[in-house]
């Protein structure tokens, strides 16, 4: 065998010293042959998106294009207190529950935030966010402003906690400019790949 075709030589970290990921690239380029054609990166965390704006802005707009366009994301269905209207369905514009019902699942801290808007409550259930993510979907919420803010202080993890006196409620704003319903679309697909693209990602504990 000739010099070109040998494995180079490479160092083997000290086992008690190196990662697990470390010591497999290094004893793979030793050997000068993957383990596994898994990759050593573990896939990204489920992601939650929380689409909020003033009403009329178009947050139904985009998610419905979202929807059509992208796969893998679960748009979590509120539950409501108010009566169903004609043509809505149950389990598919909101879930239609009893004061009662709404009640006793505040009590149960079955929700992950909840509202009393106009006499009826309306809250997001968490056991339909921890279901989806559990099965990799990606999260899409979406709530008014005030939601927004009461999600960002609960979704962010313990240490991003202590900064979020300092930091606006928001991370990112999709102007969705008249007509350009595609783009704002596209810049809203482009946020979610890079949040699952980032090294530090974020972690919802629902
Ligand atoms: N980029 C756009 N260009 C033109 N029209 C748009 C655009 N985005 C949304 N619209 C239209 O604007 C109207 C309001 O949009 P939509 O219902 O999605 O807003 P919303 O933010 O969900 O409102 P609300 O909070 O009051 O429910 C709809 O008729 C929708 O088709």
């Amino acid at each position: 065998m000739s010099d070109a075709r040998r494995p180079p030589v490479v160092k083997i970290p000290r086992v008690e010293a190196a990662d697990r990921a470390e010591l497999y690239r290094a004893l793979e380029a030793s050997l000068g042959s993957p383990f596994s054609s898994n990759p050593l990166v573990p896939n990204p965390n489920p992601f939650i998106i929380v689409i909020s704006g003033p009403s009329g802005v178009g947050k139904d707009a985009v998610i419905k294009r979202l929807r059509e366009v992208r796969e893998g994301i679960h748009f979590v269905v509120t539950a409501t207190s108010r009566e169903k209207r004609p043509g809505e369905v149950d389990g598919e514009d909101y879930y239609f529950v009893s004061k009662e019902e709404f009640l006793s699942m505040i009590l149960r801290n079955e929700l992950l935030e909840y509202a009393l808007v106009y006499g009826d409550y309306k809250g997001i259930p968490k056991q339909q966010i921890r279901e989806y993510m559990a099965k990799g979907y990606d999260i899409v919420l979406r709530v008014d402003i005030q939601g927004a803010a009461t999600l960002k202080r609960i979704l962010s993890n313990s240490a991003a906690r202590e900064e979020v006196k300092h930091l606006r409620v928001f991370d990112y704003v999709v102007v969705n400019s008249e007509g350009k319903l595609e783009s704002s679309v596209k810049l809203v697909e482009s946020v979610i790949d890079a949040e699952k693209a980032k090294v530090w990602q974020r972690k919802a504990v629902i």
